[in-house]
């Protein structure tokens, strides 16, 4: 059977994300401007900015939630630009929001079973599973990768703020994704639940290649070998978590302005 590496080589491409002069426009504001990312299959990435550099309409034209206004996105060697937010989640794509999209009012472990049986390709039942399906299966080994295992059973009403933020890490890893967006996984978080999270992101599986927004820098940095810095709506710098720690340009631009 052909490794993702091959698959890869034949489409002719080595990367698990690519974009490619990618601008969107709102009105006359140039939220995105000549974009070009590589991301590899596994790589784990930061993109940090400052309030309004773009990073979450980057996630936005990648998701499909909006089309860019040109350039081209590729999704291991496929052209997504203008395939629908569903058709990018069939092929392996994820993403949290910033915002909660959790059922209150149910357990735990039946979130996390919505949410692998709305990426599965059955059709939907509203009959209760069985414990031995392989999709209620799935859902369980998700909520130990999450840590949730004790409280399992909770209605997520009753869930601390940290709690559900790792629950919206499970969903999102439901139906064996390719590529998660993770857009401020740590915002809100105590430092022990900031702890946690990046534990959680640490033992994602290899194969598994995310971009992480994050404005926590001690998150961001520690879960990730590569960072884009972005700024007015384009790429600023990338390099490695220590170049970019050191590098006076960005210290000046981004850490030095007080974000926290
Ligand atoms: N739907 C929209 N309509 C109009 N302008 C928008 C829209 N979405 C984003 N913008 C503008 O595009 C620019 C980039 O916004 P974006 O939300 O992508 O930035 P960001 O880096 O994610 O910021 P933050 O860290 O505050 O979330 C901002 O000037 C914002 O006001």
């Amino acid at each position: 059977m052909a490794t993702v590496a091959q698959k890869l080589s034949a489409a002719g491409t080595s990367h698990a994300l690519e974009l490619r002069g990618v601008d969107r426009m709102f009105g006359a504001l140039a939220a995105l401007s000549d974009i070009n990312l590589e991301v590899r299959p596994g790589e784990k990435r930061a993109v940090l900015g400052s309030n309004g550099a773009g990073k979450t309409t980057l996630f936005n034209c990648v998701t499909g939630d909006f089309l860019p206004t040109s350039g081209r996105i590729r999704f291991f060697g496929e052209d997504i630009t203008r395939l629908p937010a569903h058709e990018r989640i069939r092929r392996g794509l994820r993403r949290t929001y910033q915002i909660s999209l959790l059922f209150k009012g149910l357990t735990v472990l039946d979130n996390i079973y919505l949410a692998c049986r709305g990426v599965s390709r059955g059709r939907f039942s509203f009959v209760r599973p069985r414990r031995n399906e392989a999709l209620m299966q799935s859902a369980e080994e998700l909520v130990d990768a999450v840590h949730l295992t004790d409280i399992r059973d909770r209605p997520v009403a009753e869930l601390s703020y940290g709690q559900q933020r790792q629950l919206e890490v499970a969903m999102a890893l439901a139906g064996a994704p390719r590529f998660i967006l993770f857009d401020e996984p740590a915002a809100g978080l105590s430092p022990t639940e900031r702890g946690e999270l990046i534990e959680i992101l640490q033992s994602l599986p290899s194969h598994v290649g995310f971009i992480i927004i994050e404005h926590d820098m001690d998150v961001a940095l520690r879960v990730v070998e590569s960072v884009t810095v972005m700024h007015n709506g384009r790429i600023f710098k990338e390099g490695t978590p220590e170049e970019i720690e050191n590098d006076a340009q960005v210290q000046e631009l981004y850490l030095g302005d007080g974000h926290g």
